[in-house]
Order: structure tokens, then sequence, then C-alpha cells
């Protein structure tokens, strides 16, 4: 029997600073998220960042709690329950790091008498850090303790024109009676280094102003490409100005260099130039979470007010709205209809 497995990123349990140390300690000792060697990633997240960043990640997620808990586990629930009701196809959550994890959640589906299973990763274009890692593990619990199971994985669809589609009109109804001059797509940004190691060619990506338009295999595993795309075909949907929109990635962490333009830098430079009022939105979600509701909710409106800016709108990223579900839905149930496959 198939079933389907939806993944998100995950939260801390709760708000509790011992509970977020334990979280960003399962997260960043994962060798796709801070790709270093493990005695140097052991020195960096269990020696610096875990004395330093747990207190202040608690507050942040002090101010985004929900009363049911993490934004981005309600809000995965949701979508999870949503889907079930459209479609007969059994339905798991998981979270990559914290709980409900991969593990209980393969359980859940073999318990159902479930053999074949689809990975969804929810999140839109390909990482090394969000895709890949839930790959990852998931084939590893196979081996380790479900090997009757067999896998196909839904590939990033950061240029579907489903996604677009729904991604447009969430966007769209959003501008349709605001006064704005620029709406900024901010994706969570990566290392430069994790788009050079997923270069399948080990050449195209030079993270230059034109690799990323100049087809080649590379883009199959290229965040920014696939980040690029997704702007360029909601705006060529949404047929938004030359000049009114850009994109620009945020959340970077360390000293190294992140995919670029940054996101506060780009706010704050929006507001030095005399912009007063614009729109954010961040497709590399599809649940809001600490990234979406502070970090640009409230950080980045700090900023844009700090430097004159007067009306900064954050646009939800699509969470549980009804054609969302029904698009997921949709994908399920075609895959559900296709034939048996080969373990993928
Ligand atoms: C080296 C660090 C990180 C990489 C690389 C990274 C990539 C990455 N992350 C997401 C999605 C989310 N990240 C979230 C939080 C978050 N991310 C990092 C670090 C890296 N992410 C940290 C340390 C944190 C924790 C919060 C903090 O302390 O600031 C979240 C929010 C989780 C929540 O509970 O709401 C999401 C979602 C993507 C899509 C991505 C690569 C493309
Ligand atoms: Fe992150
Ligand atoms: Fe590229």
């Amino acid at each position: 029997m198939k079933g389907v497995l939806l993944v998100n990123l995950g939260s801390p349990k709760s708000t509790d600073p011992k509970d977020v140390k334990k979280y960003l300690d399962q997260f960043l000792m994962d060798e796709r998220v801070i790709d270093v060697p493990w005695l140097l990633r052991a020195f960096i997240v269990k020696g610096i960042v875990l004395n330093t960043r747990p207190k202040k990640s608690a507050e942040a997620y002090q101010r985004i709690w929900w009363e049911e808990g993490s934004p981005l586990i309600v809000l995965s629930e949701r979508l999870q329950k949503k889907i079930d009701s459209f479609t007969s196809v059994p339905i798991a959550l998981s979270m990559r790091y914290g709980e409900p994890s991969i593990k209980s959640g393969l359980q859940e589906l073999v318990d159902k008498g479930v053999d074949e299973v689809l990975l969804l990763p929810l999140y839109p274009q390909f990482a090394m850090a969000t895709t890949e890692t839930i790959l990852v593990l998931a084939e590893q619990l196979q081996q380790e303790f479900f090997p009757q199971i067999k896998f196909t994985t839904m590939p990033p669809f950061y240029n579907h024109p489903d996604y677009i589609n729904v991604l447009s009109r969430s966007i769209g109804e959003k501008l349709e009676n605001l006064d704005y001059e620029h709406l900024l797509f901010s994706y969570h940004g990566v290392p430069e280094r994790h788009i050079k190691k997923s270069d399948i060619t080990n050449s195209h990506c030079k993270i230059d102003g034109s690799c990323c338009q100049t087809p080649s295999p590379a883009h199959q595993f290229c965040y920014r490409h696939q980040c690029l795309e997704t702007t360029r075909l909601v705006a060529k949907t949404l047929q938004l100005k030359e000049g009114t929109y850009s994109t620009s990635f945020q959340s970077r962490l360390g000293f190294d260099p992140w995919l670029k333009p940054y996101t506060d830098r780009t706010i704050e430079k929006f507001g030095l130039n005399g912009m007063k009022k614009m729109a954010i939105v961040s497709p590399a979600f599809v649940s809001d979470c600490l990234e979406t509701l502070d970090e640009l909710g409230n950080e980045g409106r700090e900023i844009f007010e700090e430097v004159g800016g007067e009306e900064f709108t954050v646009i939800p990223c699509l969470n549980d709205r009804e054609d969302w579900v029904k698009t997921l839905s949709r994908w399920i149930d075609e895959w559900a209809k296709q034939p048996e496959t080969a373990n993928a």
C-alpha cells in the first residue's frame, strides 16, 4: 500500500532555552547544515554557538510561539489534516529535527500497512541543508529499521506551474489593495560553499551574475538557480514591472560568505534610499516560522522603520490555504494512481 510522509524542518519542543539548545544541537551538528569536519563542527556548535545562541533564540521563539505550540509545527499539522480530508492515501507528518521524528512518521505509515512511501519534503527549492538531509536520513532509517519500504521522492517544485500559480495567487491577493513600492522575495540563505558542493558538473556554479541564468544540469541541485526561477516565474505570472521586485537571502549565520544580497542590508538600503512602503514574501518556506514571523515580521520591520520606512507588509506563507491543500492532494493522488515503482 502507498502512503505519504510530509517532512518539514522542525522546532524546539518549547521556548525553554534548554529545549532550544537541544534542538539547535541536533540541527547544527548535521553535516549538511554546518558542513565542516566533525571535530571543527563540534568546536563551533558545542563550544561556541550553543553557549550563546539558545538564550537569544529562545527569546525569539517566545515572541512568536502560539498557545498550541510552534507555528511551524501547528501549521504543518493543519496542512496534514486538511490533505488527509482530501485524499484516501495515508499521510504522516515528520520533522527533520525534533519531534515528530522521521522514524516515528515512517512507523506510523508502516503500522497502517504502507510499504511504498512518497517522501514529500516541504521545501520548494532543493538544498543540501534541507531536502538532501531528509533523503539521506530516510534512507538510513529504511536500511536499519524498515527494509520493506520503497521510497519515491517528490522533486523540488520551485518551478511547478501548480505551485507557481498558488504562490502567485497568494501574493497577488495581498498586493491587490496594497500601496507598495517594492516587493522583496526573501529566501533563506545558505553559505556559498553549499552551492558549489551541490554542483554536479563541478564547474558551472560561479555564483556570479549569470551562471544561474545559463542552462546547466547543475540547476537540478542549485538552490540559487531555483530561488531565482521561483521569483522570475511569479513575477511573470503577476506581470510585475521590472525594478518593482527583487530577490535577497536572509538568516545568515557565522562569518563565511552566504548567498547575496542579504535581506537585512537590502531592507536597510531601501529605507535609506527613501522607500516608504515595501512588501516582503519568503517562498523558501511553505509554513510560517521563526524566520518569517520574527526575522522578517519583527526584525525586518524594525530595520525598515529605523531608516525612515513607514509600511512593511509581510505576505504569509502558503500554510494551509485551500488551493495549496488541493494542489498537494492532487499531486499525491496522481502519484498514488501510478503503478508501483522500484526502490528510488
Ligand atoms: C548553518 C546554518 C543554517 C543553514 C545552512 C540553514 C539552511 C536552511 N534553513 C531553512 C529553514 C529554516 N531554518 C530555520 C531556523 C534556523 N536556521 C538556522 C541555521 C541554518 N539554516 C538556525 C540556527 C535556525 C534556528 C533559529 C535561530 O536560532 O535563529 C527555520 C525556522 C524553524 C522554526 O522553528 O520556526 C526554518 C523553517 C532552509 C529552507 C534552509 C536552506 C535553504
Ligand atoms: Fe535555517
Ligand atoms: Fe547556478
